[in-house]
């Protein structure tokens, strides 16, 4: 019995060595850590801190390394992040074999867990959106705003001629907006009118961030995602609407749009089956490709025009030099991509907007797929997620004049020098302006998502009032894990314009 007993004392004693002597020699040990104490055991009291508290934690991090790399406590790792030009350079230019954004993105999402392993060996779906689909977006941009007219018709319903404010409840209605001008271009007609398959792209976009954000230990999720998977359970509700579409454009039929006419199939599914018929994919894989786009921009397009709109609500002093902009630039070209380009106030406005706001405090995550140095001399051991610290980047008054205020036009206001305007672009990344990350792995759908938030947003500043009630002060943001979403629940009153309106209605 006591042999017995003393080689269980033996084993644990070994274990508890083996544990600290790994916890002492990790690199990690030599980062500073933020949020809580490093030693073993105490950062789980960290990682709990930081699921109530990310933000202050962050600025925390921020304010006393700045341009310098720290490390943050989460349940089953340690997140390093790090600041500045310099590190973010370096986390643009490190190649996917050793910095991996995939790797990064997936890891972060749990996305191993949730879908089809084949969906992420080979992302053709993502050089689909940053070639053909972006290419196209020129001639697809009526069918945007046709889709943009129809849509916000439906849901943000006013009484015409009367001096009634109706209150929508922003959140919700702009999912429903955006996931249906998404769908025009992504399905097609009729389908991107279907209620009942846009409410599977919502629901999707949904559960994905519920997962992900639902702060499960990672080992856990493996277990978790075989009994309970919701992003399988929605790809199947999804499959049920594409699955005859699917088959008939792979047989070469025809689809008849609402009037019964034939349509030419220019739309995302139809580039995506391109690359999947000739490998035979299941259509199951294919749903989620496309259902992997939508959730890439459902959430991230819907929360940043219920930003920019409650923005305006507070502040309605802005809706006249917009509307003057917005109706000069219809007047001289049409809904055109020559017109949405001249929109400067508006493109500002976004740009502000995810500056200010943005879809999460961290911005490109990677993965180390090897041990490797940054050049400030830190050690980062395989396997080590690294991200940007964006909010607090793009609150720093040193990196952006009053960066603690909203400024809806600053950028259209800033003269540069010719040829360099684009630089300031609601589009355009850089290590100080990251909330599409920046470089090779930059968003690629972040054009498709300027014109989209460009054409509703003008259509509804010209077709209504807007301003938001009680004391008119638009409640503050809610930071959930990493993640910055506009407050539950925000009410913004609309009323249909007597005079003007949209030009082109
Ligand atoms: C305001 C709207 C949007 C924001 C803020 C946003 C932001 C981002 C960010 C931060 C990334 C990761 C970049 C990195 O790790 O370096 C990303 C990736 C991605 N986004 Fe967006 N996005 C938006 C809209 C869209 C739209 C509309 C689409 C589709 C048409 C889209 C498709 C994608 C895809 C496919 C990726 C993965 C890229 C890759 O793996 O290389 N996004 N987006």
């Amino acid at each position: 019995m006591d042999d017995y007993k003393q080689l269980i004392f033996a084993c644990l004693a070994a274990g508890i060595a083996t544990y600290a002597v790994r916890w002492y020699t990790d690199p990690l040990r030599a980062i500073p850590t933020v949020g809580g104490s490093s030693l073993p055991g105490l950062s789980w009291l960290a990682a709990l801190r930081m699921l109530r508290n990310c933000r202050a934690v962050l600025e925390e991090g921020y304010g006393k390394y700045p341009e310098q790399t720290f490390k943050l406590p989460a349940l089953d790792r340690w997140m390093v992040v790090v600041s500045g030009r310099e590190l973010v350079e370096e986390l643009r230019k490190r190649g996917d074999d050793e910095l991996s954004q995939p790797e990064g993105a997936q890891e972060t999402l749990q996305f191993k867990y949730l879908f089809e392993p084949s969906v992420f060996r080979d992302e053709y779906h993502v050089d689909v959106v940053k070639g053909r689909f972006t290419r196209r977006l020129p001639a697809m941009l009526p069918d945007v705003v046709d889709e943009v007219k129809a849509a916000v018709k439906d849901h943000i319903v006013t009484r015409l001629g009367d001096d009634e404010w109706t209150s929508v409840e922003v959140m919700p209605v702009m999912q429903n907006i955006i996931a249906r001008v998404s769908s025009r271009v992504f399905v097609g007609l009729p389908l991107c009118r279907n209620e009942e398959y846009l409410r599977v792209a919502v629901d999707f976009t949904v559960d994905v961030m519920k997962t992900c954000v639902g702060g499960i230990h990672r080992r856990a999720y493996r277990i978790v995602a075989r009994f309970y998977n919701m992003v399988k359970r929605d790809t199947e509700r999804a499959v049920a609407f594409l699955r005859p579409i699917i088959e008939e454009r792979q047989r070469g039929g025809v689809e008849l749009d609402e009037d019964g006419k034939p349509h030419r199939q220019n739309d995302l599914l139809q580039f995506i089956l391109d690359k999947a018929t000739p490998k035979h994919e299941p259509v199951f894989t294919i749903v989620q490709r496309l259902m992997t786009v939508n959730f890439a921009a459902i959430h991230t397009s819907s929360n940043t025009i219920t930003h920019a709109l409650t923005r305006l609500a507070e502040q309605p002093e802005l809706l006249t030099p917009l509307r003057d902009e917005i109706e000069g630039s219809i007047a001289a070209d049409g809904w055109t991509p020559a017109a949405l380009a001249n929109m400067q106030k508006l493109d500002s406005l976004l740009r502000e907007t995810l500056r200010f706001h943005g879809i999460g405090l961290l911005s490109m995550v990677r993965k180390a797929m090897k041990d490797l140095t940054l050049r400030d001399g830190t050690r980062i051991p395989r396997g080590t997620l690294v991200e940007v610290a964006a909010y607090p980047m793009h609150h720093d008054s040193a990196l952006l004049e009053r960066a603690d205020a909203f400024d809806a036009f600053r950028y259209a206001r800033k003269h540069m020098p010719a040829g360099e305007g684009a630089r300031l672009l609601f589009t355009a990344t850089s290590p100080e302006y990251v909330p599409f990350g920046h470089g090779r792995h930059a968003c690629p759908g972040r054009y498709f998502a300027s014109s989209q938030l460009k054409a509703i947003l003008a259509h509804v500043i010209l077709s209504y009032d807007i301003k938001l009630g009680g004391d008119g002060v638009r409640a503050t943001d809610v930071f959930v894990a990493m993640g910055v979403l506009p407050a539950p629940q925000s009410r913004v009153l609309f009323r249909a314009r007597k005079r003007g309106g949209d030009p082109g209605q």
